[in-house]
């Protein structure tokens, strides 16, 4: 096997991979002519995980350390990394993370919405599907406003999926978004032994998750990159369970990070079984906050396509924010267009735009 030794260039030229990570291929070599490409599966104190040779029978995972020059770009699940050094997967090597690929997406958030870190949570994303619980615990739709907005800004499209309706009946939250263009999954425990799908979550604890939920999630993911993120004890990883059927897979990505081992501390992908290739799902720590000082206020109100169509009638340059004055948005949702659920999904518009009022005020240190 040839070795890398040539360093890393800034003059790379940065390749889209395609979708089976294999080598690009170009007549303007990159630096690491010889380095293979990985998608990044997890990422743990230092150490970054990647299947290589996706789909081929010579797939495995590579565990990389990160060059130095690279030592300040975030890698996260879901990136392609040029890989070079020790590539065979063999225990106890260590292959070197040269280059990060161009990302098609990338989700972000930041601690607070007055926080300027942005911290990267996954790459590559097509769908975020929002993980909410009818009821423990507690459903909050500044939250998923929140999510929406991440994602429509990231260009990754959204789905809501409510879990433990055999908890409470998840209507009146979904009521708020009837007026969206939203897919609703909803999902329970089964209710006799044989409608469910066994699958054990981190705590240990086991759910039988109702079939034709886990079907109705299972049918949105075919060919694509799934992120599930939501609050802590909401049945993220009990879902990714159910669908990835962490216990049958054999041989593969799934097997050999052995989902028991993965500490839900950070984010982990892994193949959907009996899936197309491509198809991953991406579980996440359960998150307490999810701020959106990266956000541009201006595209917060395209996450509302309910109440959007109200600007139409705005003033140049209104903010549709609790200062504008004869924002069109108020009409819009006082003539019932936008649906019962108006005013509520008005307020959390306006909750969300308040944001960079409270950026201001910690700016100039009232808070
Ligand atoms: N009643 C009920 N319990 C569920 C359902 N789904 C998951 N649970 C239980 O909820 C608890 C939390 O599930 P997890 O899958 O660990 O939650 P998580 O979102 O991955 O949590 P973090 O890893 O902390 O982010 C477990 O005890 C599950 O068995 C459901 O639909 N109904
Ligand atoms: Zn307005």
């Amino acid at each position: 096997m040839v070795r890398g030794n040539r360093t890393w260039d800034e003059s790379d030229v940065r390749i889209r991979p395609n979708k089976r990570g294999s080598r690009p291929r170009t007549k303007e070599r990159p630096a690491h002519e010889d380095a293979v490409i990985g998608r990044i599966i997890t990422v743990d104190r230092g150490r970054y995980t990647a299947v290589v040779d996706e789909d081929t029978a010579r797939e495995r995972v590579v565990v990389a350390a990160r060059a130095r020059e690279l030592r300040r770009s975030p890698v996260v699940a879901g990136d392609f990394v040029a890989l070079v050094g020790d590539i065979t997967g063999e225990p106890d090597t260590l292959a070197r993370l040269v280059r990060i690929e161009e990302r098609r997406t990338l989700l972000r958030r930041s601690a607070d919405d007055t926080d300027p870190v942005e911290r990267v949570v996954v790459a590559n994303a097509d769908q975020l599907v929002i993980v909410v619980a009818a009821a423990n615990p507690e459903p909050r739709t500044g939250f998923i406003d929140r999510a929406l907005v991440a994602a429509y800004d990231a260009g990754i499209s959204p789905l809501l999926c409510v879990t433990k309706a055999d908890v409470k009946d998840p209507e009146e939250l979904l009521s708020n978004y009837r007026h969206l263009d939203l897919p609703v999954i909803v999902s329970r425990t089964a209710g006799t032994e044989g409608s469910g799908v066994d699958a054990r979550s981190a705590d240990g604890l086991s759910a039988r998750l109702d079939r034709d939920a886990v079907a109705a999630l299972r049918g949105y993911l075919d060919g694509m990159v799934s992120v599930m993120l939501g609050h802590s004890g909401v049945g993220k990883s009990t879902m990714v369970n159910a669908l990835t059927g962490a216990e049958r897979a054999t041989g593969g990505v799934n097997a050999v990070t052995g989902r028991g081992r993965h500490t839900s501390s950070s984010a982990l992908a892994l193949k959907l079984a009996d899936a197309p290739a491509g198809s991953w799902i991406i579980d996440t720590p359960g998150i307490r906050s999810f701020g959106l000082a990266h956000v541009d206020p201006d595209r917060i109100i395209s996450a509302f396509p309910d109440l959007e169509p109200g600007t139409a009638d705005c003033e140049r340059g209104c903010k549709h924010d609790d200062h504008a004055v004869n924002c069109g948005v108020d009409a819009w949702v006082a003539s019932g267009q936008a649906g019962e659920s108006g005013p509520a999904r008005l307020a959390s518009l306006r909750r969300l735009l308040g944001t960079e009022e409270r950026a201001q005020a910690k700016e100039l240190g009232f808070q």
